[in-house]
């Protein structure tokens, strides 16, 4: 088996099915937003508004090439802007398999908390209204990279049991 790296926008559920996945198939789990946390020693919101976006950039490549270089099968989430940056796709799928988490902008709206918008960076500062606009912009011009995934789950009208369930399913038929 080679690693398994989640792709998709921001609060798709990357980290949360990620971490339902590692459990289901035994493996290890990481997250690229933690290891650059640890990294950095500083929260992502800190390391965007004091180092900028670009430093977080080069330091989530960094923690990407560490993650594969160390030769473990873990499932990785990833940050939702990682797959647009560098040749990260390309990178994560000459390394194994990626997966698209494709959920609306409206539902992602919905479900994430005030808390959740704050720790983001790129939703900071926007009211409601403005909210799912930004998404479905951000989204759209995201979307070739992320179209670029070994297999893409449309998670709208999945459970978070049904989703793990398809991806394990295609894991079973060599995705
Ligand atoms: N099964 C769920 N049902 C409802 N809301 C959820 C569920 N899973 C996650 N969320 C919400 O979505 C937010 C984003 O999920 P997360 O896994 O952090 O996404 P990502 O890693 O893709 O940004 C969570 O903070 C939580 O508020
Ligand atoms: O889409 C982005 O550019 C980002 C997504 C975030 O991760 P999540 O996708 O887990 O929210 C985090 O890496 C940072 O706030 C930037
Ligand atoms: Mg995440």
């Amino acid at each position: 088996m080679k690693p398994l790296f989640l792709v998709g926008y921001m609060g798709c559920g990357k980290s949360t099915l990620g971490r339902k996945l590692a459990r289901r198939l035994g493996i290890p789990y990481a997250d690229t937003d933690a290891l650059v946390e640890e990294r950095e020693g500083a929260s992502v919101s800190d390391v965007f508004r004091y180092e900028g976006e670009q430093r977080f950039r080069e330091v989530e490549r960094e923690v990407l090439d560490r993650v594969i270089g160390e030769g473990a099968v873990p499932v990785v989430s990833t940050g939702g802007g990682l797959p647009t940056w560098s040749d990260n796709m390309a990178r994560m799928n000459a390394a194994g398999c990626t997966v698209y988490l494709r959920r609306s902008a409206e539902q992602i709206a919905r479900r994430l908390s005030p808390y959740g918008r704050r720790k983001r960076p790129r939703l900071q500062g926007l009211n409601d209204e403005e909210l799912v606009a930004f998404m479905e912009r951000d989204m759209a011009a995201r979307e070739p990279f992320y179209a670029q995934a070994s297999l893409i789950v449309d998670c709208d009208l999945l459970s978070d049991e049904e989703v793990v369930e398809c991806i394990l399913a295609r894991l079973k038929d060599g995705l």
